[in-house]
């Protein structure tokens, strides 16, 4: 990553979309790579939300943040990822009326393809790419498949949302302040097959399934919760979010976005404990090796690595093999229709 005085250059796909709009501000500001690292933006869209771009990027300039060194509005991908040090691929094409998965990852590759291929032909050696666009985990599979001279280590998705959430319901089920609760992880695709798994976490050191017991009356109350509600209400957070606002999550996934490109560049803290990004599969855990799918992660020298060696009960197997059956389907989907 550049030093304090050259500017980074961060690429945001759908910048004239409404997580857009929830991160330019905040990258700009220092939030995501630091309060001392100036920030060159490069902002692509599709000719119908160039406007919505390029009225942000008129805020951008009325905020006057001293480490914005420039701003460029495009839709044209290569010219978007040149030198680029830190993509974000927020814009999608949603899932419409009447679309099927197979015609979603259909139309999505139109996009993440073009798009891998102008990383792989202009980025900087450095570059970091973080996939939100649903189905993050899948595009990102297609993104990096056109990256031939990316390393593959380099393309993620984003289950750092679901992180936080698991995080959120635990701290309210024990009353407890979230900063007290760590090692959670989230395993397998960002989609309602996900495994939010609590077994390792800790709240001030101790261990959450006592507590839990201790909170429901017996462990095997605390297990029944974390099936029936825990589980399902973080898997389904997003549906949730989308049926009490009228549209899904904004200002919770830019959160998160920046939670996750702030430790892959800057490191996690060992006194936080481990988080969860979708990377690509080394075969740990039992994930067939390339599948994108989320894993326990520590950030370490600007890298990322997966937290080995924990113990995965029957109950999590099961989970964590469920879901990475969703994901080996969505990628012989996509293998099927010649994305990969
Ligand atoms: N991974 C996660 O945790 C997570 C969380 C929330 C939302 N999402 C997903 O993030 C995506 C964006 O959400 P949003 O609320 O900002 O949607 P939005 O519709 O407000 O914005 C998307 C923007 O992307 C643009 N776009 C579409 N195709 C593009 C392309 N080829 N190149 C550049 N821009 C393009 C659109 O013009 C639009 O402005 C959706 O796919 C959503 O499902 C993921
Ligand atoms: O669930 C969705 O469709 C939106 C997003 O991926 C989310 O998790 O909020």
């Amino acid at each position: 990553m550049a030093n304090s005085e050259t500017p980074v250059t961060v690429t945001l796909t759908g910048a004239g979309g409404q997580i857009g709009y929830a991160l330019l501000f905040r990258i700009a500001s220092g939030q995501m790579l630091g309060a001392d690292v100036p920030v060159r933006l490069r902002l692509l869209e599709i000719p119908q939300g160039l406007k919505a771009a390029e009225g942000a990027a008129l805020e951008l300039q009325d905020a006057a943040f001293p480490l914005l060194a420039g701003v460029d509005v495009t839709d044209d991908a290569t010219a978007a990822f040149d030198g680029v040090n830190v993509a974000l691929l927020v814009g999608a094409r949603p899932r419409g009326p009447g679309m099927e998965r197979a015609d979603l990852l259909a139309a999505n590759g139109g996009i993440f393809g073009p798009q891998g291929a102008a990383i792989n032909a202009g980025a900087a050696d450095d570059v970091r790419v973080v996939v939100v666009g649903n189905p993050a985990n899948t595009n990102a599979l297609i993104a990096s498949a056109h990256a031939p001279d990316v390393p593959a280590e380099r393309f993620t998705a984003l289950t750092r949302l679901d992180h936080n959430r698991a995080l959120g319901q635990l701290a309210a089920a024990l009353d407890a302040p979230v900063g007290g609760i760590r090692d959670v992880t989230i395993w397998g695709n960002h989609s309602a097959s996900q495994y939010p798994d609590v077994s390792h976490a800790t709240l001030d050191g101790a261990p959450v399934l006592p507590l839990l017991a201790e909170r429901f009356g017996g462990a095997d109350a605390a297990e029944r919760w974390l099936a029936e509600e825990f589980i399902p209400r973080v898997a389904k957070r997003g549906a949730e979010i989308i049926e009490v606002r009228g549209s899904s999550s904004v200002g919770s996934a830019a959160s998160a976005t920046i939670d996750h490109v702030r430790d892959w560049v800057g490191g996690t803290s060992p006194g936080a404990g481990w988080t969860s990004v979708a990377l690509p599969s080394d075969g740990s855990y039992g994930v067939p090796e390339g599948l994108i799918s989320s894993f326990p992660v520590e950030s370490v020298d600007g890298r990322l690595r997966i937290v080995q060696g924990l113990a995965v009960s029957e109950f999590s197997r099961a989970r964590i093999d469920a879901s990475v059956a969703e994901l080996a389907g969505e990628r012989d989907a996509v293998r099927a229709l010649g994305l990969l």
